[in-house]
């Protein structure tokens, strides 16, 4: 077949897929037109087909889905507008997730406080001086039904950003779920569960390499029989970037952890088609606009060829990399924090343009503190003005097609590939990390950055250039400071109240069950949840069986 005719056959594809599409997703509006009435189409594609057109771009919802992984994207459905928060309590965090849902946010995302994220109660010498500090305090299911009070499970997706227990707060949400009446297999969301780049940047790390991998299976497996719309990995390279790598860095790093996932998943007896349908994505947005776009685009082309040519999926639900995007929170100044807000357009509007599923929008006094109630919405207000105001949701991939885009995705591609190829040398993205090579590289990428700020080489506006005096201070969100106190006296009143039986009983199933490898530790879990054993029990319950990782 000729070019001009693969092109024309694959249109019609794409279009019949559209027909399907919008009975299910009807487009938002009837006509989509400029201020100046000029119609906006669906897609806008070369008059002549190059050679390269298929195989490096192809139409949206077709491999390799560099335009996106749906036929009509945003003109079917906006991105999920998914505002992460949490702070103190789980009554203060509830009040929050409603106030933000009331605003017009349409998913939740979980911010949970350090000792939750490393598992410990609030009342573990661990903890002290951190509950409640960078999110909410979740120490027992009974803390978790606070959190999603009169917030229906079977109506809103939620995220939660947690790792090391990622199996213990998926199980807490379920048991909200059952006491909701939502069936498990109803539930959507995401759970980060992505241990590799906590020992590559993050740092909320618990167990060793192998048993942390082991509890990620499990959930895959668990997920894939009761859970089903659940996202059950969130693949990370917002922290990587966070630490300092470049945006190539961002997404060769996270490919390859994703590669190491499914290389344990595969070892662990799943079948590819099953599990990767549910592999999501976490991906950051920086300032440099076009490579930004252009970094989603790569990411998307190199995951499905991963997906179809190396591991052989033929499900094309497995090839579609979904991704969330988070504006940089390093980007942000503390000096003049308005401008945080222009920045966090630029950024957003870079994500949307990429085509994310789901977007969180920064809050201009994060280089400050945690966001307050104004800060948090004008970050909702940003992304709703990017969907509903500027016209870049009408049509699908407008930056595809532009010479300098398109060579931009091309050679990021090339540069991700070398990194991926380089750790699949060293063994793969397990060995490459306990052998600190990403840690090393980030480092060095981080480190030249720096040099180039403070030799003013490169311009931070209102930092080392534009600078002016401050007097004014803004406003900011303090954690209440009796918090803490009341915490451990919540969780101390969870011991005492539940069956002290049953919570013993549940933890030494869990421990001996620990112990062999073969076991799906999910349902161990689950039941220790239900009966109200706290986080910390269960995970020193692990520990004991797993040991701790100290890092590199
Ligand atoms: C897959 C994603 C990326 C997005 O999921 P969502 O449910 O929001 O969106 P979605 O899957 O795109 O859409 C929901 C459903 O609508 C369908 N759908 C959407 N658009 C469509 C269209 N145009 N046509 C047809 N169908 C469409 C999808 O197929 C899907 O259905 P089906 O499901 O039936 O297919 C998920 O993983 C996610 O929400 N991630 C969020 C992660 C997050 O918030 N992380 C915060 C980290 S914060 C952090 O780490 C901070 C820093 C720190 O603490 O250190």
């Amino acid at each position: 077949m000729g070019k001009e005719q693969e092109f024309s056959a694959n249109k019609q594809e794409w279009e019949k897929t559209v027909k399907k599409t919008i009975q299910r997703y009807p487009e938002r509006q009837e006509v989509f037109e400029t201020s100046s009435g000029i119609p906006i189409h669906r897609l806008y594609t070369p008059k002549h087909p190059q050679e390269e057109y298929q195989e490096t771009l192809g139409f949206p919802g077709q491999y390799p889905y560099t335009r996106g992984i749906q036929p009509t994207m945003y003109r079917s459905r906006y991105w999920t507008m998914r505002q992460y928060a949490g702070f103190g309590s789980a009554q203060e965090t509830n009040h929050r997730f409603r106030y933000l849902l009331e605003q017009g946010q349409t998913g939740l995302s979980v911010a949970f406080d350090l000792p939750t994220q490393i598992g410990y109660d609030s009342d573990d010498s661990m903890a002290d001086g951190e509950v409640g500090k960078v999110g909410v305090a979740i120490d027992s299911l009974h803390d978790m039904e606070t959190l999603f009070d009169s917030i229906p499970l079977d109506k809103v997706s939620t995220s939660m950003t947690i790792n090391a227990p990622a199996s213990v707060l998926l199980c807490m949400y379920i048991a909200v779920g059952e006491k909701q009446g939502v069936d498990p297999a109803q539930l959507t969301g995401t759970i980060q569960n992505d241990i590799l780049k906590e020992y590559i940047a993050r740092g909320t790390y618990i167990f060793p390499p192998k048993p942390s991998m082991r509890l990620i299976t499990n959930i895959f497996a668990y997920c894939q029989e009761e859970l089903p719309r659940f996202n059950t990995i969130s693949i990370s390279g917002y922290h990587i970037r966070e630490a300092g790598s470049t945006a190539v860095q961002e997404i060769a790093f996270t490919l390859a952890n994703g590669i190491a996932y499914v290389e344990a998943a595969l070892a662990s007896g799943l079948d590819i088609d099953q599990f990767a349908p549910r592999l999501a994505f976490f991906f950051n947005a920086h300032n440099q606009f076009f490579e930004e776009a252009a970094k989603f685009r790569a990411a998307r082309r190199i995951w499905s060829k991963i997906m179809k040519e190396r591991y052989h999926a033929k499900e094309p639900t497995s090839w579609k990399l979904r991704f969330h995007t988070q504006t940089g929170g390093s980007t942000l100044t503390a000096q003049q924090a308005n401008n945080n807000i222009v920045r966090v357009a630029l950024q957003a509007l870079s994500a949307v343009l990429g085509g994310t599923q789901s977007l969180h929008t920064n809050s201009r006094d994060e280089a400050l503190s945690l966001p307050t109630e104004e800060s948090a919405r004008i970050a909702l207000r940003t992304q709703q003005i990017i969907a509903n105001e500027s016209g870049a949701a009408d049509t699908i991939d407008p930056l595809g097609g532009s010479y300098y885009v398109e060579s931009l995705t091309d050679e990021i591609e090339s540069r991700a590939w070398e990194y991926i190829e380089k750790i699949d040398k060293l063994g793969g993205a397990v060995q490459a990390v306990e052998a600190g090579y990403m840690q090393r590289e980030i480092r060095q990428a981080a480190y030249e950055t720096q040099k180039k700020i403070e030799s003013g080489e490169k311009t931070v506006v209102g930092l080392n250039q534009f600078v002016e005096e401050e007097e004014q201070k803004p406003d900011l969100l303090k954690v209440d400071e009796e918090l803490e106190a009341s915490q451990k006296q919540a969780v101390q009143q969870v011991r005492t109240e539940r069956d002290p039986m049953e919570a013993d009983r549940c933890l030494k199933k869990l421990a001996a069950a620990a112990a062999d490898p073969g076991i799906n530790l999910m349902p161990y879990i689950l039941q220790a949840v239900k009966a109200y054993c706290t986080v910390g029990e269960i995970c020193n319950t692990l520990r004991k069986e797993f040991g701790e990782y100290n890092g590199i």
